[in-house]
């Protein structure tokens, strides 16, 4: 039995009420159109309404933090605040160390921007050896693992909600 992955959710939490942002980058197109799709699918079955699913890209994974930072500060400004943020990257090795250099800083900065914004801000970034991994986290290749954009967009929404209170 596989032991892995995320157990269920502990309640099917309501997201009527929030606005969720999701930021992708456009390297590695296929694979991130995936994730995308499975984190808004998730994000629409628990609630949250497609027009408060707000979309915005940026080059690559490098320019996930600080791309993120300036989504929420505008659409702060814009009197339509964002309660969580999913940036997204898909980042595959290559043959130099430019892959270790950016998943390192990117994990960095996105965990950073949890407590510099004070809102969940989600780590939605594969970070794979082969373009196969990266193909299976994003439900492409039919019966090996799933998609974890939906994972991504679970997470959003409870960690929105849950101590809210
Ligand atoms: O190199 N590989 C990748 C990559 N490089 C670009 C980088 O994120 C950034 O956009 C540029 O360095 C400019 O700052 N970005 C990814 O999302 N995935 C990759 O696999």
């Amino acid at each position: 039995m596989a032991v892995k992955g995320l157990g269920a959710v502990d309640k099917k939490y309501d997201g009527s009420k929030l606005r969720i942002g999701i930021l992708h980058a456009r390297w590695n197109k296929t694979i991130i159109d995936s994730l995308v799709q499975g984190a808004v699918a998730k994000l629409e079955s628990l609630g949250v309404k497609q027009e408060n699913i707000v979309v915005e890209t940026v080059p690559g994974s490098f320019e996930l933090p600080f791309g993120s930072k300036l989504f929420f500060e505008q659409q702060k400004r814009k009197g339509t605040p964002l309660d969580a943020i999913i940036p997204i990257g898909v980042l595959i090795k290559g043959s130099t160390m430019h892959f270790e250099y950016i998943c390192d800083a990117t994990t960095t900065q996105l965990m950073k921007l949890n407590f510099d914004l004070n809102i969940p801000v989600i780590f939605g970034v594969l970070t794979c050896l082969t373009e196969e991994q990266a193909e299976a986290r994003a439900g492409l290749i039919p019966g090996k693992m799933h998609n974890h954009g939906e994972d991504w967009g679970a997470a959003a929404v409870e960690m929105a909600i849950k101590f809210s209170d």
